[in-house]
């Protein structure tokens, strides 16, 4: 590390890396310093910024070092933070404080890191791929309290250069230091037209944007795309924005699984969803301490995930006006980790149907067995299995010669992801645009297979957490020409008859959309977005098989 040098002349920091707006007054509960507690006899503290590097703390910050951590998983072993980040935060004992202030520091210097990333290369004097991945990852951490968080200036750097310090190295902590006090000299906004100045970037183009709102300029453009389809271009960059806020707390009631959970949680704090009747929002720190929630039977899931799931089962075929599904067959083609198959088993169970939840990967099976667990067993049937190949099982086929196939299939297809990016904060600079070409064959695929199953009369599900064009509505319309039996019914129906009054007049309210008229496969899908309707960005398109009279 001795080799990295920050750029020398020109740069920011000849004050000293203070800020315009300084938070010094403030402690951790606000600016993410630990709390100073003074000296050991009661003596004001002294200001760290004021010591000699060699006399400067080596000792990590806990919630900072779980940060680092999750950081290191993310760029050193592909981890998901979102699924990283839990088990450091148990490991390191942090308290509900600390646990919040590791959160927004780890999955906020993550989302945004694109555009730290751009900050850091003008304060360094060669490509940051020549820096040793442990320091680049500090020096996010560094940027994002520092551009990001309400966070000290002085205890921003100090602290970061504390954790270069015990972790990497006393060289690289003041390598850390130098870069960190250019960096601080301006403020992000500051920085964000430099660098557009600089890289000669358009206002307002997908790079500009992309700067600002830290997404990679594909993603930009697909999102673009894909509002203006919806009739949404204006809403570009609210929906850029809204990606970078961390989603609110969901929580489902899993009817069948037991006595209903959701009047614990609303006696403890949670509040009925506006939208959707069995769901509540929960804004009240640990989920984990509801009533019902360690049991598993009441849980945390996306508004969207929710409100689609209870679409696919509560939608009748436009042939019977008669909404009894008992006895009925259906399908979840792509179940894992469970989410919305237990949903739908438990809906099952309560109308007298059957599910089958189909999964490739054992490990993820296995979720699906257990997120099923709570729901009486003969509502539902895990099948471990690759989905193209369903007709092939001979429990299936059984089905197609004696019943016509399923009576409902949710197609909820492996995707891009791009619809939930606020929840998977390093995923939007891990896909590529190249992940599309084999994720849009599996997709059509699957949904082949899924046709070849569905009983005549029967319904046929496609979703995605996507709502890049070539995964949705470009899928749907190829799918129509493939398949002239299958009828595209307007999804919005499917949604709006499981609303509340409120999740009704908000799925109305969508502007009027640009391409096509009122038959057109946009116009009776539906695509959600946080900015919009709080939930994922999902895709939802509803298809019939008619039955041969029809
Ligand atoms: C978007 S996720 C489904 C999420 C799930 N419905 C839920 O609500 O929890 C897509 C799933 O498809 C699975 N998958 C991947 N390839 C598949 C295939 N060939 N057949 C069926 N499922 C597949 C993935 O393993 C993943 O679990």
């Amino acid at each position: 590390m001795s080799g990295q040098r920050p750029r020398r002349g020109g740069t920011p920091g000849a004050d000293g890396g203070r800020r315009r707006e300084d938070h010094r007054e403030d402690r951790r509960d606000a600016t993410g310093r630990q709390r100073n507690r003074g000296g050991p006899d009661g003596s004001r503290p002294r200001s760290r910024s004021a010591q000699a590097p060699s006399g400067r703390r080596r000792k990590a910050d806990p919630a900072r070092l779980v940060a680092f951590r999750v950081l290191r998983a993310v760029s050193r072993d592909d981890a998901y933070a979102n699924l990283t980040l839990p088990g450091e935060i148990r490991r390191a004992r942090l308290d509900r404080r600390d646990a919040g202030f590791a959160t927004e520091l780890a999955y906020g210097a993550l989302r945004a890191q694109g555009t730290y990333d751009a900050i850091i290369a003008a304060c360094v004097d060669r490509p940051l791929d020549a820096l040793d991945a442990p320091v680049l990852d500090a020096l996010r951490l560094g940027a994002h309290q520092l551009l990001g968080m309400r966070v000290d200036p002085h205890a921003a750097v100090s602290e970061t250069v504390a954790l270069v310090r015990a972790e990497i190295g006393a060289g690289p902590g003041g390598f850390v230091n130098a870069v960190l006090r250019r960096l601080s000299a301006e403020d992000r906004e500051t920085w964000m037209t430099r660098l557009a100045e600089e890289k000669s970037l358009e206002p307002g183009s997908d790079e500009d944007l992309g700067l600002r709102h830290a997404h990679p300029s594909w993603v930009v453009r697909a999102m673009k795309q894909a509002l203006r389809l919806d009739g949404r271009s204006g809403e570009l960059e609210a929906a850029l924005a809204a990606d970078n806020a961390a989603p609110v707390v969901h929580l489902v009631d899993l009817p069948a699984a037991g006595e209903p959970r959701l009047a614990g949680a609303l006696a403890a704090g949670a509040e009925p969803s506006d939208l959707l009747e069995g769901a509540a929002v929960f804004r009240g720190g640990d989920v984990g301490r509801l009533p019902g929630v360690r049991e598993g039977e009441l849980r945390v899931q996306d508004i969207g995930s929710q409100w689609i799931a209870r679409a696919v089962a509560g939608s009748f075929t436009p042939e019977t006006v008669d909404p009894d599904v008992a006895g009925e067959h259906w399908l979840d083609l792509c179940a894992g980790p469970g989410g919305k198959a237990a949903l739908l088993a438990a809906l099952a169970a309560e109308q007298d149907a059957a599910l089958v939840a189909n999964e490739p990967s054992a490990h993820r099976a296995e979720l699906v067995r257990q997120a099923l667990a709570p729901i009486r067993t003969d509502a539902w049937t895990v099948r471990e299995g690759d989905g193209r190949t369903i007709g092939e099982d001979p429990a299936v086929a059984d089905l197609v010669s004696t019943h016509g196939g399923f009576d409902r299939i949710l197609v909820d297809a492996p995707c891009t992801g791009l619809g939930a990016l606020r929840r998977r904060p390093e995923a939007r600079w891990r896909r590529r645009p190249a992940d599309l070409a084999e994720l849009t064959v599996l997709q059509e695929e699957l949904l082949d297979a899924a046709a070849d199953v569905l009983a005549p009369g029967g319904l046929l599900a496609y979703v995605t957490c996507s709502p890049h064009v070539a995964e949705t509505v470009v899928q749907v319309e190829d799918l129509l020409r493939r398949r002239p039996d299958l009828r595209l019914l307007d999804a919005h129906d499917a949604m709006t008859a499981v609303s509340s009054p409120q999740g009704a007049e908000l799925l109305r309210s969508g502007p009027p959309r640009e391409a096509g008229g009122e038959t057109s496969t946009n116009s009776r899908t539906v695509q959600l977005w946080p900015h919009v309707h709080g939930t994922d960005a999902m895709f939802f398109a509803l298809l019939l098989r008619p039955t041969q009279s029809d």
